[in-house]
């Protein structure tokens, strides 16, 4: 079966659509019994897709939960409030105080902050490498290693890591190994497939593709999920029925909104480079990007994400193109059908390792909206960054 096809079946057992296409939404706390053998066996199989409680899901999460296992090639998924805490979860239930966390320094901010403000208050240490290190890691693992994270492309910089050789040093240590597969998505980047342990994605961006849904996932292989599905379950980790049928929903559409979204932010991307005052771009797809031999090796395509670096700029330069854009938004997300846009003046504050030399970068995603609107928005906005 191809894969559109398999996407488009995924998730539709009678068990869960009663007969329609979609799942039901079955909300519910309590899970009522009519007799102690009915009860007992509920309790046997509440791990295993046997309604139970609220909190071990119902009809409708085991349907997304079916389609994200088949997306990524999982053998479960974890439903969690939102991408963070996919990644807070993931990361406690595997990592114990004394413990020794390997982090990529490209890390999205706030999986920075949960290291450096809850993680170390546990006693659980973090050391930022470099996103390029590749088998270098090895030089950076202690006796009490234990986890090593992974964000490929990183978050705003997008350098696009050597998974294959991290993931090799990572299983002669026998570390754990988890990547923030947001961008990836398990359509264009399935991390186990590549090695990897868990992976973890923000679902509020191109799986939920509309900007109305705060939802995070995690998969696992074989070997770890028993342990992700029992620690996210005590950690108290669930999502409403409703959202997991937005999100179930938007999936279904994710293939045909990447492609569009990846053809327009190309488009994007090679008209920046020709602009007199961009320094260079950071698409994955471009050779300009670091790391863009490990994308073509690796993914199978890209989205809308990408970012730009100016020659120069202060940020005044900088307010002064934002507040002059009219259909690029700023906005804390990505993954939607809109287009936005945020801009760092300099990386050096949330860079640990990579020295960060160039000038402000900036970083659009490229939503659904007609590509040369979205170049003349551009183009008049970059007239007044001075
Ligand atoms: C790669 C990746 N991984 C996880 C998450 C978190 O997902 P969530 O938003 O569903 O919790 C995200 C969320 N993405 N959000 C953004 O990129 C926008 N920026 C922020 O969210 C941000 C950045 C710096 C400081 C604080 C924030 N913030 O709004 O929390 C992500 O990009």
């Amino acid at each position: 079966m191809k894969k559109n096809t398999k996407l488009i079946s995924s998730g539709r057992k009678s068990q869960y659509t009663h007969g329609v296409v979609n799942p039901v939404v079955q909300r519910a706390s309590t899970v009522v019994f009519d007799s102690v053998a009915e009860l007992h066996e509920a309790v046997k199989g509440r791990g295993n897709r046997t309604l139970f409680y609220g909190r071990r899901g119902t009809q409708t999460h085991y349907a997304l939960q079916d389609a994200i296992m088949e997306l990524e090639n999982a053998a479960g998924c974890a439903l969690y409030p939102s991408g963070a805490a996919a990644i807070s979860q993931s990361l406690l239930s595997f990592l114990k105080s004394g413990d020794h966390l390997l982090m990529v320094d490209t890390a999205y901010e706030p999986t920075r902050d949960l290291c450096d403000k809850i993680l170390l208050g546990l006693g659980i240490t973090t050391t930022y490498y470099d996103p390029m290190i590749g088998a270098g890691i090895k030089a950076l693992i202690q006796p009490n290693t234990r986890v090593l994270f992974l964000e490929s492309p990183g978050s705003i910089t997008m350098e696009v890591q050597d998974v294959p050789s991290l993931v090799a040093v990572a299983k002669q240590y026998d570390l754990i190994t988890m990547l923030d597969n947001t961008y990836g998505n398990g359509w264009h980047y399935k991390p186990l497939d590549h090695g990897v342990d868990i992976s973890i994605q923000a679902a509020t961006k191109y799986i939920v593709g509309h900007s109305d849904v705060m939802m995070g996932v995690a998969v696992a292989n074989e070997a770890l999920w028993p342990t992700l599905r029992e620690h996210s379950y005590l950690l108290g980790q669930c999502t409403s029925a409703d959202d997991a049928y937005l999100a179930l929903r938007g999936l279904r559409t994710m293939p045909v909104r990447l492609a569009q979204h990846e053809k327009a932010a190309l488009k994007v991307a090679h008209w920046l480079e020709t602009h007199p005052l961009v320094d260079h771009v950071r698409h994955p797809a471009l050779p300009s990007c670091p790391g863009h031999e490990h994308f073509i090796r690796d993914f199978t395509g890209s989205n809308g994400l990408f970012s730009f670096v100016m020659k120069q700029g202060n940020q005044k330069a900088i307010n002064a193109f934002l507040d002059g854009l009219q259909h690029f938004k700023m906005g804390f997300s990505w993954g939607g059908y809109e287009s936005l846009v945020t801009a760092n003046k300099s990386m050096a504050a949330l860079r640990t390792t990579t020295g960060w030399q160039d000038g402000p970068i900036i970083r659009l995603h490229i939503g659904l909206e007609d590509v040369e609107d979205l170049i003349t928005d551009l183009q008049q906005a970059l007239e007044i960054y001075e």
